[in-house]
């Protein structure tokens, strides 16, 4: 039996430093209700004639209101998100010069984590894996106390 393929979606593992990463911005999603109050990465589908990587920069713009410059691929192939999508995941900083990231649409707040607080959000489901897979490569920053 032969499944549709899996809606691809690009997202971004915002974090203070491309080299040395501390801290990682998450983002709780406010829509839709079976989502909301989950905690994701800031990201979206692909759209027609759009790369992955555009996609990625286009929903960082969209929902955080700030441009980023991508680093690398996180894994070495999509992370699934249940049966129905996939996610493309880039390493990403704010560019010099751009404001905090926002939650301007898609979610009602944004936060930076640490790898001592990484969990500390519920992250939806899907993305346990990768948020496991990212707590190795994060860098042990300072709290605050
Ligand atoms: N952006 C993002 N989506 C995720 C993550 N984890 C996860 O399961 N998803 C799911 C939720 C959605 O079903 C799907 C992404 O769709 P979306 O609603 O964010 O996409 P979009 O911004 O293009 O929205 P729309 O215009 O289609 O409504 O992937 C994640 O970490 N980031």
């Amino acid at each position: 039996m032969t499944h549709p393929p899996r809606v691809v979606v690009a997202a971004v593992a915002l974090v203070d430093d491309l080299a040395v990463p501390t801290r990682l911005l998450a983002a709780r999603r406010n829509a839709p209700a079976a989502l909301a109050g989950g905690w994701e990465f800031p990201g979206g589908k692909v759209e027609p004639g759009e790369s992955p990587e555009e996609a990625a920069v286009r929903e960082a713009r969209e929902e955080l209101g700030v441009e980023v410059e991508l680093g690398a691929l996180i894994g070495t192939r999509p992370w699934p998100l249940g049966g129905l999508h996939e996610m493309w995941l880039w390493w990403a900083v704010v560019r010099p010069g751009e404001p905090e990231p926002q939650p301007l649409v898609g979610h009602d707040e944004v936060r930076w984590l640490t790898r001592a607080t990484l969990h500390d959000v519920p992250w939806l489901e899907n993305d346990h894996a990768v948020v496991r897979h990212l707590e190795d490569l994060l860098v042990r920053g300072t709290d605050p106390a």
